[in-house]
């Protein structure tokens, strides 16, 4: 069996463009899908799958591992988080054709079923909270944690830092240590909640005041209390901190996850099985996560077949703790890729269609071709006008 084509196809999703890969063969109706969506980059990763599909063209997508050193290592440049969000949605395609060419589910090849279904979170609000922080509010945060929960969702998460640098003034801890905690009394002791510093604090300092503010409220995690970089930093707070931390969403494979994992950076790793190198990567991540007694939350506010691929790694991988998902994000989420389950609010069940068990509807992703997604981002700013991190 060989590779004979990779093909891109972009979905406007409004605040992303998915990217969805398809990998297609020399056997007669066998191809398969993945996913490679990074927000603002899309025409990047558009133009990396090109350039990589030459290095896969005659390869038996069946060496799945093969594929990945190929992908990797005869580039000669190492990738950055563009060129491996396309190897990832490569590799996730190639356990779709492998799974479909032996009858099976992904996850069977993976190592098989370690529980009985994957438990999800959502979030309560997309990007930035700016407009909520300063109404002074925690309304918006409620109301939205209402609708959540009622909908079925036991765990939630919410971005409510607001832009404050290297330092943390009492007017806004005490904002975010009100928000956090209306919302931990709007939705009772049964859900579980995590906040998302998104790396806002500048410095170490500044994030501690907000973790200590908000420690009351008994959240599940805190999420990249500084950027990701920040090493030393991030284990100095996890070090100190009574709320677990997490981080990995912008960290890319094993070179970079080795480092964190070494320094006990975290409690808890968020990579993201269509950014760090696919499945395989991210089971060799969840394995060295594993020795150091860190349990992971992988990443995935992106589409359904980003999803997909999670669900079939979290079936079968033992520290998954929970599952990111954003299904949310657009009403026809549902219209462009059918499941292999039926998706209930807070809890994926196994699927046992070959492969992925995804079909997609080309026509769809038609209708939403690709639109300059709104840059968020440009709220990030202090009155001075200085730029801090999203
Ligand atoms: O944990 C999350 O899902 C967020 O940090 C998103 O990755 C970020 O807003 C970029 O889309
Ligand atoms: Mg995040």
């Amino acid at each position: 069996m060989k590779i004979t084509a990779i093909k891109a196809l972009v979905c406007n999703a409004e605040m992303r463009n998915w990217v969805f890969v398809r990998v297609e063969t020399d056997e007669p109706g066998l191809f398969g899908w993945g996913e490679a969506t990074l927000e603002w980059k899309t025409r990047a990763v558009v133009g990396a799958l090109q350039d990589l599909e030459a290095l896969l063209i005659g390869q038996d997508p069946r060496n799945v591992e093969q594929c990945y050193q190929i992908l990797t290592r005869h580039g000669f440049w190492r990738l950055g988080v563009e060129g491996m969000s396309a190897v990832s949605g490569i590799e996730i395609a190639l356990w779709d054709i492998l799974g479909k060419s032996l009858g099976v589910p992904v996850w069977r090849l993976l190592g098989g079923q370690v529980r009985d279904y994957l438990r999800t979170y959502t979030h309560l609000g997309l990007g930035d909270m700016k407009a909520v922080y300063e109404s002074g509010s925690a309304d918006t945060i409620v109301e939205r944690g209402r609708i959540v929960t009622q909908a079925g969702y036991d765990a939630v998460k919410v971005v409510c830092i607001p832009y404050t640098h290297y330092v943390s003034p009492a007017k806004a801890v005490d904002s975010v240590a009100d928000m956090v905690g209306a919302l931990r009394e709007a939705v009772g002791p049964d859900i579980d909640i995590m906040v998302d510093f998104h790396g806002r604090p500048a410095s170490v300092n500044a994030a501690m005041d907000y973790l200590k503010a908000i420690e009351p409220a008994r959240i599940m995690f805190a999420e990249e209390p500084v950027p990701p970089e920040d090493v030393a930093g991030l284990a100095h707070i996890t070090a100190r901190s009574a709320i677990p931390i997490a981080s990995g969403e912008r960290l890319i494979g094993r070179r970079e996850f080795t480092q964190s994992v070494a320094a006990r950076a975290f409690n808890i790793a968020q990579p993201d099985i269509c950014h760090t190198g696919g499945l395989l990567e991210t089971k060799k991540i969840a394995a060295l996560a594993e020795t150091a007694g860190i349990g992971l939350a992988p990443h995935n506010p992106l589409g359904p077949i980003a999803g997909v691929a999670a669900l079939h790694f979290g079936i079968s991988t033992p520290n998954v703790i929970i599952q990111e998902e954003m299904s949310g994000a657009v009403a026809w989420y549902d219209d462009v890729v059918t499941w292999p389950i039926d998706r209930k609010p807070g809890r994926w069940d196994v699927p046992d269609l070959p492969g992925l068990g995804v079909t997609v509807n080309e026509d769809v992703i038609a209708r939403h071709p690709f639109k300059q997604e709104v840059l968020h981002a440009r709220n990030a700013v202090m009155p001075d006008g200085t730029v801090v991190d999203w």
